[in-house]
Parts: structure tokens; sequence; C-alpha cells
């Protein structure tokens, strides 16, 4: 087991490409760090420095307390899982698993093949040892990665998208395998995807890549609930958050946020827009924060439904906002058809089955929840519960 930190790591390519700029970050022993962000933010550049693919500009790269950066990979005690499995083809399983231990270990055979046989056990593949790989499906394959990986007992495990090559059935389960796997083992791990569902189900924390800069590290619910940026704000989370351009105006006991929507907020959020460095900010909203009635009430949005996408579970809802026609999507429960009559759900979605879209009366109004709404100062994407945070960071001593 072995925390890895990263102080103030830069990789330039070509001496132009800023590929990582000033990363710092530690990641404790045994836990499981999942990088994320959009192509080209730099995650592949990050975990191949830490394998020793690929030259560190600036900065430091420590494994268990040790600088690793002129450390060759074969030194490094790591085991990484890539896209494509790279298995030989003309091995067995039970010899790609064995392959690497036998290069790299004085252990002897008998050593080796017990070892490869306690994993093909945890990772559910013992009766596919004597196949060969083109015998195996996606998965299989996947697992014998995994398994080659794990047989090293190495002290980091880096993942670089082991599953995008997986159909979607699949990739669920070899999360909850890979999970299962990483509790077990407790070894450091630290993961790439594209995909964030695949992140926020199995990271303890999730660190957010653009540009090659870290927008914000910390553990699923935090960075969805609490958002240090718009862009963290409108990557994490699908469907994503809507996001509607407001100005702010000060009343007696709070304030209003007015443009696309127009909202009354209470003192303290008033408090923090007031510290925004520009007038003009961005509103926030998840859609599961946004409700349907048919009634008006004092702080409503009106709207027209435009889409409706039923997702087995429940229905995601695109409604149009009248004055702007800005697009918002909400969700609501799928109803099935014992459920009680007169539930405010049902009555909601009967009022918008698609045959009511076409009749005058599918005007509808949106509710947002206030507690849970989120605002953005538009120069600087900041939200503005983080801009004293910001401030603080800035001047510490003050
Ligand atoms: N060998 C290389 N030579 C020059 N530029 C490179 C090289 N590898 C990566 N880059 C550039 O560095 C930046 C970061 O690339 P990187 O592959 O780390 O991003 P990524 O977030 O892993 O992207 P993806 O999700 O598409 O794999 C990109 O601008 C990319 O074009």
């Amino acid at each position: 087991m072995s925390s890895i930190d990263f102080t103030s790591v830069r990789k330039v390519y070509d001496g132009e490409i800023v590929a990582v700029d000033g990363f710092d970050l530690t990641i404790e022993s045994g836990e499981f760090l999942t990088l994320v962000g959009p192509s080209g933010s730099g995650k592949s550049t990050l975990l191949r420095m830490v394998a020793g693919l690929e030259d560190i500009t600036d900065g430091t790269i420590s494994i268990g307390g040790e600088t690793v950066n002129k450390l060759p990979p074969r030194h490094r005690d790591i085991a990484m899982v890539f896209q494509s499995y790279a298995l030989y083809p003309h091995l067995s399983v039970r010899e790609n698993m064995a392959f690497g231990l036998k290069r790299s270990t004085n252990l002897s055979d008998e050593e080796i093949y017990e070892r490869v046989d306690d994993v093909a056990e945890l990772m559910g593949i013992p009766e596919l040892l004597d196949d060969r790989p083109k015998q195996l499906s996606g998965g299989q394959q996947q697992r014998v990665a995994t398994g080659r990986a794990i047989v090293r007992e190495p002290a980091v495990f880096l993942f670089d998208e082991p599953l995008s090559n997986l159909d979607a059935k699949l990739r669920k389960h070899m999360r909850t395998e890979l999970q299962r796997m990483q509790q077990e083992l407790e070894t450091t791990a630290i993961y790439v995807t594209h995909d964030q569902e695949e992140a926020m189900t199995m990271s303890d924390r999730i660190a957010i890549l653009n540009h090659g800069e870290l927008q914000q590290v910390g553990t699923p619910r935090d960075v969805y609930n609490h958002p240090r940026n718009l862009f963290v704000a409108q990557f994490i989370g699908s469907p994503s958050m809507n996001v509607f351009d407001v100005t702010y105006e000060p009343t007696d006991d709070g304030g209003r946020l007015v443009g696309d929507v127009d909202l009354e907020i209470d003192a303290e959020r008033a408090a923090q827009i007031e510290d925004a460095t520009t007038d003009e900010l961005k509103l926030g909203v998840r859609p599961e924060d946004v409700s349907v009635s048919r009634t008006s009430s004092e702080e409503h949005v009106a709207a027209y439904v435009d889409i409706i996408e039923p997702l087995g579970g429940h229905d995601l809802l695109y409604f149009e906002l009248e004055d702007t026609g800005s697009l918002v999507s909400t969700e609501a429960a799928t109803l099935s058809d014992d459920a009680a009559p007169e539930t405010e759900v049902q009555e909601r979605k009967a009022f918008i089955e698609p045959e009511s879209i076409s009749e005058d009366a599918h005007e509808v109004f949106l509710h947002f929840d206030l507690e849970q709404i989120h605002v953005f100062d538009a120069d600087t994407g900041l939200n503005v519960a983080h801009l004293d945070e910001l401030e603080r960071e800035i001047a510490p001593s003050a």
C-alpha cells in the first residue's frame, strides 16, 4: 500500500503543448481515485507519468514517499490495466497471468502458479486458465488483464479506461467486480474514465480536470452537491445541470435573480452574490430539483412541454421556458398502471401525457428548489458559495 503525491506537476509536449499544468494532489494509501475530464484534458498524461511512460517536465511525483521522477517503470511497483487488454494470443490464460511475475521476480514456478490460482479465484475465472485469449469474451479478457495486474501484488493500480470496450450491461457488472476487488485488496488505485457514471459509482474521490488543470477533487457526493465552478457543475451529473443567465438585484430582505428566470433568494445567498466580480451570473439547478405543477404560485417559471423521454424507472421531461425559449430538464417518476390515482405524481404525469401536449392546456409551472440552486460568477465561473474560500486561498495570512 502506498500513497501518491503530485506536487506542481507539469507536462509540456514538444515545447508548447501544455497537457498538465501545476497539478497538486495527494492520493491516500488504499484510496480509489478517479480522474475524469473531457477529451484532451490530461488524464492519460497524468497516468502515464505515474507509470513512468512519460517524462515529467516540472514538479515531482512520489509513490510511498519516494520521488519517482527518474525511476524506470519496472522499479515503480505499479501495474497498469489498459483499454486494450494486450494479452499474448499464443499463451494460455494461466501463462498470460504468470508472465510478468516470471520475468520480474525470483519466485519459484510453484509459488507463481499458486498466486495465479488464487487471483483466478478472486476474479471468478478459474475454469478459463487453460484457454487462449481468442476463446474468451471481451469481459473475460478484461478479467484476465486485471488478474494479470493483481498477481503482481503492486503498490499501485493504474486503470486507463479498462471497461470502455465492453457493452453497457457488462460494463456495469465489471464495475461492481472491480470495486469488490479493490475493497478486498486495498491497493491504491488511479482510474481514468470518460464515463462520469463509472466515476460516481466506483470512486472514493473524483478529481475533475479541464485543460490540464485540476478543477475540483472530492467525494462523488461532494462534487455533485457542491461543485466549485460551472465547469464541474455541468460536467458531473447526467442529465446536466440546467443553467440560466441572470443578474442580481438587491431587495430589503435578500435579493432577486432576474433574467431567463425570476427568483427570490435569501439574505445569505444574496451576501455571497454581492462578493462576485461581475453582475452577470449563471443560475444552476439540477433536473431533480425542478418540480412541475399546473398551478402558478408567486415563485414559478412558466414553461411548455417540449419532449418526454421515458427511461423505464422514471421519465426525463424537457420544457421550453415561456419567456426565453431556454430548455429545462426535469425528472418525474414513471407511474405503474395500478398506482393510486390522485397522487401528485400521477396528476402531474397525466397533465403532461403526450396526448395533452398538442392541447392548449400544456402550459406548466416549474418550481425550483431554492435550497438547491447554485449561483456562479459568469466571469470566473466560480460558485459564489466558494468565493470566500477562494479569497482565503489567495491571501492565507489575511
Ligand atoms: N505524445 C504526445 N505528443 C504531443 N501531444 C500530446 C501527446 N500526448 C498527448 N498530447 C496532448 O496533450 C493533451 C492531453 O492529452 P491526454 O491524452 O493526456 O488527454 P486525455 O484527457 O487522456 O484525453 P482522452 O480522454 O481523449 O484520452 C492533449 O492536448 C493531447 O493532444
